[in-house]
Order: C-alpha cells, then structure tokens, then sequence
C-alpha cells in the first residue's frame, strides 16, 4: 500500500477510492472500513486528535487543541474498589489539559470529518442532529469557516452554541424529534452540493471517535480489558473494537480485545433489547414499543436513535460479538445517582449521557461483572458545560429556517438553495 490509507468494503471487499466515499458503489450494507499503511502507530507533534493523525483518513489538519485526555482515577476509583480504573474524558476542564470546547466526544468526529469533506469531497456537509452533534460541527465551522447545514429538533435548539462567532452555519429546526430531525436531513441532502456527513459509515467519524480508545491505551500502556460507553447509534462502540484491531496489530498494546460494555437508557433501549435476546435484527414492535413516547422519557434524549447500526456488517452486533460484550440499560434514577456520585468524586459536570455510562460501570462493579483490578477504560464522552461557561463566551447559533410539523422542504429549497450557492465556494482554513 503506498498511500496513507485505503477504504474497503466488509461485504464485496472491494477496495473503494475515497470522495468522501461512505457507501459500497456495488450497493453493499456493511460499513466500509479504513486500512492504514503504517501499522504502527507513531503520536505527531499536533494538539489534540491530530496527535493520532496516521490513523484518521486525512492529510492535513486543523489548528484545534480539541482531544480526549485519559487520566487514571484515584477517588472514584476508590470508592467502587477498583485499581485500574482510566477515565477518558472528552470535554472541556483546563486543569487536566481537556480542551473540547463544545463539550462532547462529537468533536472527536467533527474535526476529522470537516478536514476529509475538504480534502475529497466538493460540498457542504450536513448533519442531523439532537443537539450535541450539531454543536460540534458549528463549533468547527466557527473554527474554520467550513460551511454546515445542522438539522435538530426545535427542542435542542438551546444546545446549539458555540465559543467563537459562526459564519457559515445555516441551522434549520424541525417540530419533532431526533428522527423527524434525520428524515428533513436527508430530503435537504437532495439540495446540490450539500452532502449528508455519513454518520456511523463515515471512516472519519469513526475514527475520529476512535482515538479515545488509542488515547486510553497510550495512557494506560496496554490495552484495557474493559471499555464502558453510553450509546444511541452505537458509532462509538465500533469506533473503539476498530482501534482495538488497530492498537493489537501495532504489537505494543496487548493481543486481547478490550470487552464492550455498553449502556442504553430505559425506557428506550433497542440494542440492549435485542442483544439480549440474542438477535442481530432489531425488531421495533418488541424492541422500542411505543418509541415516540419513550424517546421523551430518557435522561439523555441523544441515546434515542431508531435506526442504529446494529445488524450491519461492521456494525454494533459484530462489535458485541467479537468482543465478548454486554449491553445494559439503566433507568432515570440509576443515572441521576451515578452522576452525583462521580460529580462529588471527580469534580467535573458531566453529559447525562456520560452519567449513564458511569451508572453501567457502577452496576458491573456491584454484579462483579468486572474485576477489582481489571484495566478498565470509562468513556466519559461529555462534560465540562458549567467550567466552559466560567472561562468562555457561548454564542447561540441562530435558526435560519424553522420548519412546523411536516411541511415539505419545498417551501424553503429555494432559499436553501440559495444559502448553499453563495457558501459552497467560500474558501476556508
Ligand atoms: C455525550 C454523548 N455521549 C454518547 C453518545 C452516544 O454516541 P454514539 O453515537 O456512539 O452511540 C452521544 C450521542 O450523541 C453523545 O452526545
């Protein structure tokens, strides 16, 4: 292989040439994976995630000090009787070098993503979003001037800030939820020269979310033996299993997978429904009954993903599979609790996602599903809201369109359209 990576499909195993390539041309289902050439990973001298840049489908960069930092735990740590516990943390807490100013893991797959859309592909990314998502891509559009179309629900639309002024953001509301958010997404990807960003078949996003896990490893010396994420799509998930594959045929690290341990939030909890049975299909009637009621009744409404890569090659099942994994649900008041408990503990705010992930841990801990001295490896894919808000301005994103219950795109395209012709060809950093 003489360039820096290549892409392939898990079905046909063809190897496709990137342009901002996310699905098979032969109309295969699996995720299409990245292959690097260097197989051992070697950490550059850039801040945050572009320190992991020989695995990431870029070659460029970005000048962001945005990254995960792994920290091993000493108080929480005690308190559950653990030795080995590792907390990677995406967020923003100065003190311990955390400097996600939009505050979750999704900036891990924003920057990555914005750099592939520049370096091979010719158009303007869009993305659909319940609230976290969005604010990471408007968080790197304010960064660099890349133009993005954000698509969340009408009730997220206070998540959406950011640290710097936006320029280049065209932020549409619907009435609804996360799916209602997903199904105007795609009908505005129909629009010349936006895009739709790719989601779990992105290699960037994917990789991007990934580097927790070769973060985590670096920091520990050695591959954990447990990995602890809350998750709605579950990109996360497989994000971490492909760094694990990474991380063993670098040689240095360990030749064991770390097992998976994932959490959903009940009363919505598809995959944790379905791996449970034993299925790789979801089947909704069983699995999420009632979903447009119960999507409102979580903790973190950004676990509420319908339609999550769970049955595909590649995909959240195989990751399970391979791994040896569990996945766990855990209710409101499991996740409000583990959440004091690790605030007092640590001294951080966290994403109520990250709290449920951390009452997950805290149940495996109680059922001794890990050990005491285990190497575990806790995501805490968001936080530091309230210690952001203390050092930096947050500017809200305004909408450009709000859209009311189901009105079709057609009475906006034209001024989409029109948005979209006079970003397209901006140039940015
Ligand atoms: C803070 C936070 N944690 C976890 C998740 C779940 O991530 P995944 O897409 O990997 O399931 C999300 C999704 O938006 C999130 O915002």
């Amino acid at each position: 292989m003489t360039e820096k990576y290549i892409l392939k499909c898990p079905d046909c195993g063809r190897r496709i040439p990137d342009r901002y390539t996310n699905v098979c041309p032969e109309g295969c289902t699996g995720l299409i994976r990245a292959y690097y050439q260097k197989t051992h990973l070697q950490i550059q001298n850039y801040l945050g995630v572009f320190r992991f840049s020989d695995w990431l489908p870029i070659e460029g960069n970005l000048p962001s000090d945005a990254g995960p930092v792994t920290y091993k735990s000493e108080t929480f740590a005690k308190e559950l009787g653990l030795s080995n516990l590792y907390i990677s943390f995406s967020g923003y807490w100065p003190e311990r070098g955390a400097h996600i100013e939009s505050c979750s893991f999704k900036e891990l797959e924003a920057l990555p993503t914005t750099v592939r859309m520049r370096e091979k592909g010719n158009g303007i990314l869009q993305i659909s979003s319940a609230g976290n998502t969005g604010r990471a891509f408007c968080q790197v559009s304010a960064l660099t001037g890349a133009p993005v179309v954000v698509v969340v629900p009408e009730s997220s639309v206070d998540r959406l800030w950011t640290t710097a002024p936006t320029k280049n953001v065209c932020l549409i509301t619907v009435e609804g939820d996360y799916t209602d958010s997903i199904e105007f997404g795609n009908t505005v990807c129909t629009i010349p020269d936006i895009v739709a960003e790719g989601g779990a078949r992105n290699v960037a996003r994917r990789d991007g979310m990934g580097t927790v896990m070769l973060d985590g490893a670096i920091t520990a010396g050695r591959l954990p033996d447990s990995y602890f994420q809350a998750v709605g799509s579950g990109t996360g998930g497989i994000a971490a299993w492909e760094a694990a594959m990474r991380l063993i045929g670098d040689g240095r690290f360990g030749a064991i997978l770390p097992r998976l341990h994932l959490a959903q939030n009940e009363p919505f909890a598809p995959m944790t429904n379905a791996w449970k049975d034993g299925r790789r299909e979801i089947i909704p009637d069983k699995d999420m009954p009632d979903a447009s009621r119960t999507v409102n009744q979580v903790y973190s409404n950004v676990l509420t993903n319908r339609h999550p890569p769970y049955s595909v090659r590649g995909g959240v099942y195989d990751a399970l599979s391979a791994t040896g994994g569990t996945m766990d649900s855990i209710t409101n008041a499991q996740a409000a609790e583990a959440e004091q408990h690790f605030v007092d503990a640590e001294d951080i705010d966290i994403d109520p996602a990250a709290s449920v992930c951390v009452a997950s841990l805290i149940k495996a801990v109680e059922a001794d599903a890990v050990g005491k001295d285990d190497c575990i490896l806790l995501n805490i894919t968001g936080g530091g809201y309230k210690r952001v808000a203390e050092d930096k301005n947050q500017y809200p994103v305004e909408p450009s369109f709000r859209v009311k219950g189901g009105a079709p795109i057609d009475e906006i395209r034209r001024d989409i359209e029109s948005w979209a012709n006079t970003h397209a060809r901006r140039n940015y950093a």
